[in-house]
């Protein structure tokens, strides 16, 4: 599903975060990604999600090679992977309400009707009654918040689950209902799945496979 070989990353070309760094996830497959802070997880999370472009190495994403980022990305490239960010309010346009928030990129794919009735099924999944639907971004809290990026990233049906930290904000019950709702969305469309932590026992506990940074695989 994803092989991301020997990549090298950062923000400065004088002075990579990361180097050389492989990791393959094969298709519906779980694999956590440890490591300490700062040393690169969400960099190279990043580009799994199509969203940097790396100095050096090769991704391929369903057996294509990837060759464009961000906007340059092929769309159906870039709907394949679902991303979940560590900071929901970071990640979420504050303009929108959460319902919005869910189908904004069914609109970007002129799908909006088609995947109203997807974005409701996973509104209820992740928790959100109508009345958060309704609200902004500053009207609820970082783990309601999450609950919508969560929706919003299952809502093209993705074939590749990138989850930054997902839960690094939130309380236990918050974390183990949002974590049960990807499975179950795993389970059903066979997804796979790059999560990236902090929290040992929790990786350990939700994906197949987990491995340190930089990866065992180089
Ligand atoms: N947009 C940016 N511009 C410049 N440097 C950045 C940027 N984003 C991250 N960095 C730097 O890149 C390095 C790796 O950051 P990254 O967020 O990938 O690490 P991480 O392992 O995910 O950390 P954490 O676990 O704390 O989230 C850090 O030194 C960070 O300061």
């Amino acid at each position: 599903m994803l092989e991301l070989s020997r990549i090298t990353a950062g923000y400065d070309r004088r002075a990579p975060v990361i180097r050389d760094v492989s990791l393959t996830v094969a298709d519906g497959e779980a694999v956590g990604l440890l490591g300490p802070s700062g040393c690169g997880k969400s960099t190279l999370a990043r580009v799994a999600a199509l969203l940097h472009r790396p100095e050096a190495g090769t991704v391929r994403l369903a057996g294509e090679t990837v060759r464009g980022y961000r906007f340059r990305a092929p769309r159906a490239l870039r709907t394949s992977v679902g991303v979940v960010f560590q900071q929901p309010r970071l990640a979420a346009d504050p303009r929108l309400t959460l319902r919005e928030l869910i189908v904004e990129p069914a609109a970007a794919t002129g799908r909006s009707r088609e995947l109203a009735g997807r974005a409701a099924e996973l509104a209820e999944a992740t928790g959100l009654g109508a009345s958060l639907l309704r609200r902004r971004p500053h009207e609820v809290s970082d783990g309601q918040l999450q609950r919508a990026c969560v929706a919003r990233a299952l809502l093209l049906s993705p074939t590749l689950l990138v989850c930054d930290e997902m839960t690094a904000m939130l309380d236990a019950s918050t974390t183990a209902a949002l974590v049960a709702v990807v499975e179950e969305y795993r389970r059903q469309h066979d997804a796979a799945l790059l999560a990236v932590g902090h929290d040992r026992v929790l990786l350990r506990r939700w994906c197949d496979r987990v491995t340190e940074f930089p990866t065992a695989e180089g």
